[in-house]
């Protein structure tokens, strides 16, 4: 089962076009979503939420249009921002008993529980917390409700390292259920290699790739050498290519290369940096 189909999306700012972009991702598996500043990333979530109208295209949350359903869809999903949205004042006492008035199904013992595990106090205003303290908040106000799809843009954005792998175990600890999801936008790219099963990459407003992680990072290779022994690796396996001050470096397709030619494999970062700066095709 899809958790999320988006087919054909389009949503046009004035200098900006979210163009055509179509993505899965599956019930049961973490989606990884990358690009640069400016590349759509928010855009795609808010349009997904309906919180942007889009232009034209499609799209289905667990197979039902996330417009004509969108009130029994929004029950399951779980958001977080970069920053979270609610009022300064409040203590996270007072936060519980709001979302319990608006979530029918929210989970009190279970955001107690959530809280005590990251070490949230219950009784501290907003105003006062530590952006990871709000941001431990934020994924337990957004988990509370005991969600089935999780939208998180950039939920570990400026967090030490400590924390952020608090926070990358609670999403694995919500992944224990099979027919859960995530999407997750992260300028993190180690974060994603930890934890994603697919990475789609937007750039200016279009979907460059989305695919299986590992297809992704064992499928492409980087071979680097001088111009003259750059003779052996086949043009049609070159997806990027950058020059060095001794020659040259390739990102290839594996298949297309001769197995014993010895490539590096590549991080997301690399596949990002040629596909953007250095691309062939
Ligand atoms: N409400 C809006 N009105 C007009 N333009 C907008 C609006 N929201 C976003 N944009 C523009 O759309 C483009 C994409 O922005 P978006 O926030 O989706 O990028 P992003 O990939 O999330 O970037 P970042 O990684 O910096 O958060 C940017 O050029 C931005 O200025």
């Amino acid at each position: 089962m899809n958790a999320i189909e988006v087919k054909n999306v389009s949503k046009q700012f004035k200098n900006f076009r979210l163009n055509n972009i179509s993505f899965t991702v599956e019930s049961g598996t973490i989606a990884g979503f990358i690009g640069q500043n400016g590349a759509g990333k928010s855009t795609t979530i808010k349009v997904i939420l309906n919180l942007l109208k889009k232009i034209e295209g499609d799209i289905l949350l667990f197979g039902k249009d996330h417009i004509a359903h969108e009130v029994e869809l929004k029950a399951q999903i779980g958001v977080v921002f970069d920053e979270l949205h609610v009022p300064e004042n409040f203590t996270t006492k007072e936060l519980d008993v709001l979302y319990g008035n608006v979530y029918p199904t929210w989970d009190r013992p279970y955001f107690n529980d959530l809280l005590e595990q990251l070490d949230v106090q219950k009784y501290d205003k907003i105003k006062t917390m530590s952006k990871g303290t709000k941001m431990k908040l934020a994924l337990s106000l957004a988990l509370a409700h005991r969600p089935k799809l999780l939208l998180l843009d950039e939920p570990t954005a400026g967090l030490d390292p400590i924390v952020r792998d608090e926070v990358l175990g609670m999403l694995q600890n919500f992944m224990e259920q099979e027919d859960h999801a995530i999407l997750f936008s992260s300028h993190n790219t180690t974060d994603l290699e930890k934890i994603a099963d697919t990475i789609t990459f937007i750039h200016e407003g279009e979907i460059l790739f989305s695919e299986n992680k590992d297809d992704l990072l064992y499928g492409y290779g980087i071979w680097k050498g001088s111009l003259e022994e750059a003779k052996v690796i086949p043009n049609h396996s070159i997806v990027g290519k950058r020059d060095y001050l001794f020659g040259v470096e390739y990102l290839v397709m594996r298949e297309f290369v001769n197995p014993v030619i010895e490539l590096q494999k590549p991080t997301i970062d690399d596949l990002m940096l040629f596909f953007v700066k250095g691309r062939q095709r």
